[in-house]
């Protein structure tokens, strides 16, 4: 990383801190919701008891001999984090962690009749019902009788800040209130974001890292058709999870979802929502479901393979806060670190899209820093009210 200094790695072991609240109070507060969104059997009860000891006063064990991700997640760490506490190893490792063993309880890996169901299914699905998806959808008849410009930048937006509706988030007490600040941009590079796309004579690839499913995710798809339709883009790739994560990050099933309910919603809506299945069946559109995409280690270590699919992009755009913090490393940066030398690591032009729910910031100009702090305190770095679009783009 160009002459910039290391910051501290993130851990949960600060009582009183946002990592440690997440490992102390979330994911027990998530193990109960999942249980009581679904019948679950004996035999998944126990294993969920099991983990809520486990995950708050218990240490990392090791993975049975027949786990299909066991290479995975040796080579991600299990080894040397074995017999520690959740508390004691970084909180992103945790965190990843405690997905893969949630899903373990449910009995998602299988083999059984409970694999491959998606612990929070109804949760994205009600989302994706709500009365405020119905009225996104119908707003978008408005804007396509907008200028094109004005329509990108309504898009742009609104997938920045459909990075706010994260389930797990809404868990936390703070993350649950509506935000009473004024939300804003802290940091702004759409016009670099532009730029990039526009020298590339509609021949531009871009790859989306996404993060929620349901009102994240449809904005999301939103910005994709339009950005193929007004000739931007040639070619887009969209890059989900390979499995359930941080509650509502999307899967290939919740992009159907997603597309269904597009489709289904008439008007506007329906005219993306068709347009994006055609992208899909004649390959303008792929998906991908890496299995990196939930590891719990920094985009910098990303493997050779995935590490070639994001280099020949235009641009990559990275959504959401954990995604940010895997880009830019889960450490308590200096604010006015250089997103750029932070994120020198990466294959290409990169963009993140983010609203702000923890610690980790960089690129933030030192005024900006004195002017949130005095107004906010720390607040503004976890409680959803801000957001930023920052760009690097190799010189
Ligand atoms: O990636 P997302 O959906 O924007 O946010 C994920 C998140 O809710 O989960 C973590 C805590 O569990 C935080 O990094 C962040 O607040």
């Amino acid at each position: 990383m160009p002459d910039t200094p290391s910051a501290p790695l993130l851990l949960g072991n600060q009582p009183g801190s946002f990592p440690h609240s997440v490992l102390a109070e979330r994911h027990p507060a998530i193990i109960k919701q999942v249980r009581e969104a679904f019948p679950y059997e004996p035999a998944q009860h126990r294993a969920l008891d099991e983990l809520l000891l486990n995950c708050t006063e218990g240490v990392i064990e090791p993975l049975p001999a027949d786990a299909t991700d066991r290479a995975h997640w040796e080579a991600w760490g299990l080894p040397e984090y074995t017999g520690r506490s959740w508390f004691d190893v970084p909180w992103l490792w945790s965190e990843s962690w405690f997905y893969r063993q949630l899903l373990q309880a449910v009995g998602w890996f299988g083999p059984g009749p409970w694999q491959g169901i998606d612990p929070f299914r109804p949760f994205k699905l009600a989302e994706l019902d709500s009365a405020e998806t119905d009225e996104e959808l119908a707003a978008l008849d408005d804007l396509t009788a907008r200028p094109a410009a004005e329509q990108a930048q309504a898009l742009l937006h609104g997938s920045l800040w459909g990075n706010r509706a994260d389930l797990g988030f809404r868990l936390s007490a703070e993350g649950a209130r509506d935000a009473d600040a004024a939300p804003g941009l802290v940091a702004d590079d759409s016009d670099r974001l532009w730029a990039l796309l526009d020298h590339a004579d509609g021949g531009a690839t871009l790859c989306l890292v996404a993060d929620n499913a349901g009102r994240e995710l449809v904005p999301d798809l939103l910005l994709i058709a339009h950005l193929m339709e007004s000739g931007r883009v040639g070619r887009a790739v969209l890059h989900v999870k390979p499995y359930p994560y941080y509650v509502s990050d999307a899967t290939t099933a919740d992009v159907v979802d997603a597309l269904r309910r597009l489709t289904a919603a008439g008007g506007a809506a329906a005219g993306y929502g068709r347009r994006l299945w055609s992208a899909l069946s004649d390959g303008r559109l792929t998906l991908r479901a890496h299995p990196f995409s939930s590891a719990p280690l920094p985009y910098e270590e990303m493997p050779a393979d995935l590490r070639a699919e994001f280099a020949p992009a235009t641009l990559t755009i990275v959504k959401g806060d954990l995604n940010y913090r895997r880009l830019v490393g889960d450490r308590l940066w200096a604010p006015t670190t250089p997103f750029a030398d932070v994120t020198a690591h990466f294959p290409g032009p990169v963009a993140a899209l983010r609203t702000l729910k923890s610690d980790v910031i960089t690129g933030l100009d030192a005024h900006t820093e004195a002017a949130l702090d005095a107004a906010e305190d720390r607040r503004w770095r976890t409680g959803g009210t801000h957001a930023l679009i920052q760009v690097r783009a190799p010189g």
